[in-house]
């Protein structure tokens, strides 16, 4: 499985240029196939589901092409029904072309086959059929019943009079009425069953259509009437916006990661109902600015959002955005009214709930709301994401938490926001991490701790982790070949670290860690690859704001390879051993000059040779020979290449 690591982050700050609205852009793509001339539409959304609506809109016999390497496209419309009228279509998870495209065929008079991935099969469509077969399409389920694929054949229309519709579990089924009823020229009523959900999404449906020439009069939410006579007439161009469920997660990342964010591409005019997540989240205390065309964030003054407890219907998708902001909310958070989660890419609710219990938080998963109540710390995790693009982007913001988190297929953005985790990267600002690798006595520890306490950072010492897992072996009576079994004590190695003291189960291990025995044991074990990869993430866990200086070996290569700043720390081997004589004869220890010397390149050679993150120096480390050099001007280096 791919995934993607996020490290924790300091904070979030900057501009984001939002990719096109899915909602407008597969609207507008069906609109301008169905209409009498020519469309230019710009800055549609390049994504998995604006794809799936492409290719079947060119099976379907539309011609549409696109301006080289940009967002625009041309798209000559049909003026009604489509010319191709045998067609088999694969339309992955999009929700946004299947449904619609359904209604459209479905009145088409044409023998259609559609089909997605497993989960479209298991999301409902059977309103939208009941819907269509009363004005006499013939749609037929070829699986389960209610859901895709569907085989549509020719059929007798008999347009007009009143169509009911339940509107209470996805609103798409209404748009899609709504957008093929013209098709069949005849006035046409589209009365809605039940609690219409999501009702801002129609209001983009209603928008689009005007401005293809067809005006739906609308009672409330219950009754719209589509005029007979009509025909959908481009309007030239069309411009698509922002998409606002996308900002979200931008906006959400201003308001806990400090801030300024600021998003481009939708604001105060827009007709997504998603731009409505901006006035939650300034309910939740976040400031929050708007122009015509951009919406910024800031944090709150207090630094932590306000708990909340919100009806979040008519948002259903921005929503899951702050059911993730709820883990930083300063008490327990309430979203209601979400039951339309349970039928999108995933049952949201309750992959939701699984994922927020990962990092910590206290759930209580309803049928139509959850609960989330965040913890004192944020625990890292591996997020399964399920498919589903927005668990993938919600999940990110826990890395604003100084937390490091693991996002499973990472691709899935694909399906709205390809380039998501570049912008997420764009305006969020890692806890820093300075990585010191070298030789032994090179002068790592005593360089990274200096370092540390001048920039005020954390410390680690990773070469006692594997000088504990050594100690820990020679007590436990394990040979220093048994892999799995140092690897188990290295997995739940009871180490602290205080004061600049080593404890091992409660005891001061300091110098006994130290010992000859101990130190020919560390090298050992840490030639040991599950050893090593049982360490991984126990050293990952040391980067905590404001920042860490890590020395070890393999800090820049393997632990930390996105560390701003990379050093390689050597000197002879011959000076190194006089260092080491010096430091143990004022410790009152004894010493050899020659059998240090020998131990030391002895030790060189093991760790340069073995075969997991052997210590060499990579081209992206800056080589700092001390050979020449006092402590004063190693630590002066680093400080420099940290500030620079
Ligand atoms: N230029 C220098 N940079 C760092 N340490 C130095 C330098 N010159 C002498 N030393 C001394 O070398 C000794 C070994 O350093 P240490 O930090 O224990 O090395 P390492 O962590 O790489 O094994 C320390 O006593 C340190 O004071
Ligand atoms: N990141 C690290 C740190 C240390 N090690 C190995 C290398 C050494 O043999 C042991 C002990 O490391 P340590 O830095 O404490 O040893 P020295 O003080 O440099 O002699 O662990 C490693 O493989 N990877």
């Amino acid at each position: 499985m791919e995934f993607l690591d996020l490290p924790p982050l300091l904070g979030a700050s900057g501009r984001v240029r939002l990719p096109g609205s899915k909602s407008i852009s597969n609207r507008t793509l069906l609109l301008a196939a169905l209409a009498e001339g020519e469309t230019d539409i710009r800055d549609l959304l390049a994504s998995d589901d604006v794809e799936r609506m492409l290719e079947a809109l060119r099976a379907l016999g539309v011609e549409w092409t696109r301006e080289e390497d940009s967002a625009n496209y041309r798209v000559r419309g049909v003026g009604g029904a489509f010319p191709v009228k045998i067609a088999d279509l694969f339309l992955g998870n999009a929700g946004t072309a299947f449904r619609p495209l359904t209604a459209a065929l479905a009145l088409s008079g044409g023998e259609y086959r559609l089909s997605g991935v497993p989960r479209m099969h298991e999301r409902p469509i059977g309103d939208l059929v009941d819907g269509l077969r009363q004005v006499g399409a013939d749609i037929r389920y070829t699986g389960n019943e209610g859901f895709p694929p569907l085989h549509i054949r020719p059929a007798q229309i008999r347009p007009g009079g009143v169509v009911r519709v339940r509107g209470d579990v996805s609103s798409q089924f209404l748009t899609a009425l709504l957008m093929a009823l013209p098709l069949t020229g005849v006035e046409t009523t589209v009365e809605v069953v039940g609690e219409l959900i999501s009702k801002p999404y129609i209001g983009i449906t209603l928008d689009l259509m005007a401005r293809f020439g067809v005006t739906v009069r609308r009672e409330g939410w219950e009754r719209f009437t589509i005029p007979g006579g009509v025909r959908y007439r481009s309007p030239g161009t069309v411009f698509v916006e922002g998409d606002a469920s996308s900002a979200s997660y931008f906006l959400a990342a201003g308001a806990i990661g400090g801030g300024p964010v600021r998003v481009e591409g939708v604001g105060r005019d827009s007709i997504q109902g998603d731009v409505r997540f901006a006035e939650a989240l300034a309910q939740l205390g976040a400031h929050i600015e708007m122009g015509d065309n951009w919406i910024e964030a800031r944090a709150p003054a207090s630094g932590r959002l306000k708990a909340f407890d919100l009806d979040l219907n008519h948002i259903p998708d921005a929503a899951m955005t702050l059911a993730v902001a709820a883990l930083f909310a300063d008490g327990p958070c309430r979203l209601r009214n979400i039951a339309s989660w349970r039928v999108k890419e995933t049952d949201r609710i309750a992959a939701m709930a699984t994922e927020l219990r990962k990092v910590g938080a206290i759930v209580e998963e309803g049928p139509d709301y959850l609960g989330v109540t965040a913890p004192a710390r944020l625990l890292p995790a591996a997020i399964d994401t399920y498919d589903d693009h927005r668990m993938a982007m919600c999940f990110s913001l826990v890395s604003l938490g100084d937390c490091r988190v693991r996002i499973n297929d990472p691709k899935c953005v694909n399906k709205t926001f390809p380039t998501y985790f570049e912008r997420f990267a764009e305006v969020t600002k890692p806890v820093p991490v300075v990585a010191i690798d070298g030789p032994s006595a090179s002068g790592k520890g005593t360089v990274a701790a200096r370092v540390a306490e001048a920039l005020g950072y954390h410390c680690l010492d990773s070469g006692s982790l594997y000088r504990l897992v050594a100690l820990a072996g020679i007590r436990g009576g394990l040979s220093f070949d048994d892999e799995a079994g140092l690897a188990a004590i290295a997995a739940t190695l009871p180490a602290r670290f205080a004061d600049g003291r080593v404890f091992l189960a409660g005891e001061d291990v300091t110098d006994a860690i130290r010992s000859e025995e101990a130190s020919g044991g560390a090298s050992k074990v840490a030639a040991l690859p599950a050893v090593r990869s049982a360490l991984l993430d126990r050293q990952r866990d040391y980067r905590h704001a404001p920042g860490l200086v890590a020395e070890g070996r393999d800090m820049g290569s393997v632990i930390f390879p996105d560390a701003g700043t990379k050093i390689f720390l050597t000197a002879t081997a011959e000076a190194r051993a006089e260092r080491r004589y010096k430091q143990l004869i004022e410790k009152g220890m004894a010493a050899n000059m020659k059998s240090l010397l020998k131990d030391l390149q002895d030790r060189d050679a093991r760790d340069a040779a073995r075969t997991v993150a052997p210590l060499q120096k990579l081209p992206d480390a800056a080589l700092l020979d001390t050979t020449e050099m006092d402590v004063e001007q190693a630590v002066g280096f680093v400080l420099d290449r940290v500030r620079s």
